[in-house]
C-alpha cells in the first residue's frame, strides 16, 4: 500500500504532493514501482497537524481518487470523516482507511457498510484528544487487540460484514517506541482476532531512533523495508510505505526465501 498525502503539513513527505496533479502523478509512480494499492489521504494526522474540515479534504482527495481509480488502480481513502469517505468510493475508492476506527465521527461506520467496501480499523486509543507520548499500557498487546475487536463489535453491529474488515495496529498513535517494537513483535496475537492485518511502520519516529541523530527521514525507508519484510513472514494483509521500491524489493527478497523453503 503506497501513500499519497495531499496534504501541505504530513510528517514525513508534507506538501509535496500537495496539488492534484502532483498527487496523481506520485500515485501513478507508486503502482509503476510495485503498489498494489495507492492510499489517498486529505488530512495530516501528525500530531499538532491543523485539522481539516470534510469538504476540504474532500477537494483535496477526490479528484486523485477518480484519476487513479478510473485507470483500475485499487485505491483506499485515508479518512475519518463519513462525508469524504462517501464521495471517495463513488469516485472508485474500494477501501476505507479509518485511522480512528469509527470513533471520530458517529456516521462513519453506516457509511462504511452501506457502501460495502473494505474497512482498516485501526488502533489510536483516545485519538487526536490523547497526547501520544503519554500513553500508558499494562499489556499493550492485549490492550490493542481487546480494544480492537470492541471496535469490531461496534462495527458489525452497525452493519459492516466482519469479511470487509481490516485490523491496523496504530503505530506511533498513543504509543511510544517501546509500545511499537512489543506491538510488531506480538502481532500474530492482533491476528488471532482473525482479521486480516495492515501494518503502518513507514518512516515514523520510533525508525529513527535506531538511525544517527538527525538522519533524514528518508534514512527510515530501509528499517521500513525490513519491518515490511518481517510483517510479510508474520502473515500481514499489507504494510503502507512510502517507498514502494524498498519495500517490493524486500517483499521479493521474502518471496524467493520462502520459494527456496519449498526446494
Ligand atoms: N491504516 C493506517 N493509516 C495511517 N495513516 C496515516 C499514518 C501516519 O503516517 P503518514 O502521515 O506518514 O501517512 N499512519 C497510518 C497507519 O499506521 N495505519
Amino acid at each position: 500500500m503506497g501513500v499519497v498525502n495531499v496534504t501541505p503539513d504530513s510528517f514525513s513527505d508534507g506538501g509535496r504532493w500537495f496539488d492534484a496533479d502532483a498527487a496523481i502523478a506520485h500515485g501513478l509512480d507508486l503502482v509503476a514501482q510495485g503498489a498494489d494499492i495507492v492510499d489517498v489521504g486529505g488530512e495530516s494526522t501528525r500530531p499538532g497537524a491543523a485539522r481539516v474540515e470534510p469538504a476540504e479534504e474532500l477537494r483535496r482527495v477526490v479528484p486523485v481518487i477518480r484519476e487513479l481509480a478510473g485507470r483500475g488502480i485499487r485505491v483506499s481513502v485515508d479518512t475519518m470523516h463519513a462525508a469524504t469517505a462517501a464521495a471517495a468510493v463513488e469516485a472508485g475508492a474500494e477501501i476505507i482507511n479509518d485511522v480512528s476506527a469509527g470513533l471520530a465521527d458517529e456516521a462513519m461506520a453506516a457509511i462504511a457498510a452501506e457502501t460495502g467496501a473494505r474497512y482498516v480499523a485501526m488502533h489510536w486509543r483516545g485519538h487526536l484528544d490523547v497526547d501520544d507520548s503519554q500513553a500508558e499500557y499494562a499489556d499493550v498487546a492485549h490492550e490493542v487487540r481487546d480494544e480492537l475487536a470492541a471496535r469490531v463489535d461496534a462495527l458489525v453491529a452497525a452493519g459492516i460484514a466482519p469479511d470487509r474488515l481490516i485490523l491496523d495496529p496504530g503505530l506511533g498513535f498513543s504509543k511510544r517506541a517501546a509500545h511499537n517494537w512489543e506491538m510488531l513483535a506480538r502481532l500474530g496475537e492482533l491476528q488471532a482476532l482473525g482479521f486480516p492485518v495492515l501494518v503502518g511502520a513507514s518512516r515514523k519516529r520510533f525508525l529513527g531512533a535506531l538511525l544517527p541523530e538527525g538522519a533524514p527521514v528518508e534514512e527510515r525507508d530501509l528499517p521500513t523495508a525490513v519491518i515490511s519484510a518481517l510483517s510479510a513472514e508474520a502473515g500481514a494483509w499489507a504494510v503502507r510505505v512510502h517507498d514502494v521500491t524498498a519495500t517490493r524489493r524486500a517483499l521479493d527478497v521474502v518471496g524467493a526465501w520462502q520459494s527456496g523453503r519449498r526446494g
